[in-house]
């Protein structure tokens, strides 16, 4: 099977387009050939004349619901979703029902995930039994079943020794902890940031130490057990702080960050509308600049969307009790195309390579880059084309975005995965 993807515009290594032809054959990037040579094979043509050409993006902190709430999400309609985003491997949290704490349930997900034959799905385990912070998960069993990371995700781990014993024993595997860094204490009843808009709403806010104090503690574990230690969705400014001192002197951190916390702040909430509610919540304006001026400078290593589906019933309960959580697969390339590349402040190679290559290299996975032998997981891009973002046309089951009617370009139009089309934009 060969697919030949012609005058494509492809970043080069100084992040210049150029036009290539991509020979894809038995789902491998067999050549990459300049506009001028002639391409032999036969095969089926793809006309891609004025369309970007990129790695598929990599998505390494996702919410697929399955097993236990398909009503919001099921493994099939994430990765459909992640498709019609772009993304062409993500990485989907334990926090189901029951939680990814088995080997059984590791299996459960890659099974289901290949019946789905969409994107890679790579599944992480959680670090304690459901996720109650009381008794670690059997870390060495969890990784042969093939879950990639050990995290909790959905709430921190409170207990300082807890995580010391699991960053000791990954540590021992050579396997990464990944935190969601929250400390109870501190945010019970909150739904929103401290801030204006706390205020003006008389909501107890969470503050930022509640992130920061799990990001300060959990660094100096990292520095006492040697262990890779992922910081999930950074938001505040005072973690990229210690992120980037703990880089200063080499501790093994490393770090996300979601595009809604690099493009709103709690300023811009515009209502008790609870899709505006999500963990961590947005932050004040400082903090944005914090975490942007942290991806530039490389503290901040990947961009994930931390794709969060609720349904509607119960994102309609308002802001204090409704779930935490956002949907991210569909919108995340055009916002920051539109927010940071074509507002001229970032370049088109930095954006690709915090959501290809660099996700790639933190996680040692074996895509992420457009070579020749690397697995065909491409994605192309329409950079003109203006559309609205319509969450009632999401492949996603969930709609809980506050980006709904936000005009964006960068629109992903065709997404392969080991040179099979797993999405075509009609
Ligand atoms: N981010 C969220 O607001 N919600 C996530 C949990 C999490 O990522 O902590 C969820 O599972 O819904
Ligand atoms: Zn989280
Ligand atoms: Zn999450």
């Amino acid at each position: 099977m060969t697919v030949i993807i012609k005058n494509a515009s492809v970043l080069n290594g100084e992040g210049v387009l150029e036009r290539k032809h991509i020979v894809v054959q038995d789902g491998v990037i067999s050549a990459i050939k300049n506009d001028n040579e002639a391409v032999d094979e036969a095969g089926e043509i793809i006309e891609a004349e004025g369309k970007l050409l990129i790695p598929g993006l990599i998505d390494m902190h996702v919410h697929l619901r399955e097993p236990g709430f398909e009503h919001k999400e099921t493994i099939e309609t994430g990765a459909r979703s992640a498709a019609k985003g772009g993304f062409t491997t993500i990485a989907c949290m334990p926090n189901t029902r029951p939680v990814t704490d088995s080997p059984e349930i590791v299996q459960f997900v890659k099974d289901k995930a290949a019946e789905a034959g969409l994107v890679k799905v790579l599944p992480y385990a959680a670090i304690t039994k459901n996720e109650l912070g009381r008794e670690l998960t059997d870390f060495a069993a969890l990784k042969e079943a093939g879950a990639i990371g050990f995290t909790d995700d959905g709430v921190g781990v409170q207990s300082a020794q807890m995580m010391k014993d699991a960053m000791k024993i990954a540590a021992g595997l050579d396997m990464p902890v990944i935190a969601h860094c929250e400390d109870n204490s501190l945010v019970e009843g909150c739904a929103v940031a401290e801030g204006t808009f706390a205020a003006k709403h008389g909501l107890k806010g969470i503050p930022n130490e509640s992130e920061a104090i799990h990001v300060g503690r959990d660094i100096l574990l990292a520095e006492a057990t040697g262990v890779h230690y992922h910081v999930c969705h950074v938001s505040t400014e005072q973690s990229v702080r210690l992120i980037r001192q703990a880089k200063e002197i080499g501790i093994k951190v490393t770090a996300e960050v979601c595009p809604h916390h690099l493009l709103l702040s709690e300023e811009d909430i515009p209502g008790l509308d609870a899709n505006w509610k999500m963990n961590p919540p947005l932050r004040s304006r400082r903090d944005v600049e914090a975490c942007i001026a942290g991806l530039l400078d490389g503290t901040i290593d990947i961009i994930v969307t931390d794709h969060a589906p609720h349904s509607e019933e119960e994102k309609a309960k308002g802001m204090q009790l409704a779930p935490f959580g956002i949907v991210g697969f569909e919108t995340a390339f055009p916002l920051l195309y539109t927010a940071f590349v074509a507002a001229g402040k970032w370049d088109l190679s930095f954006l690709v390579q915090r959501m290809t290559a660099d996700p790639a290299r933190v996680f040692r996975l074996n895509t992420g880059s457009l070579k020749v032998g690397a697995p065909a997981d491409l994605t192309l891009i329409d950079l003109t084309e203006e559309k609205e973002v319509e969450p009632a046309s999401f492949a996603s089951k969930g709609r809980n975005t506050p980006f709904g009617g936000w005009k964006l370009k960068g629109w992903p139009v065709k997404t392969w995965v080991n040179g099979t089309a797993v999405w075509t934009e009609e």
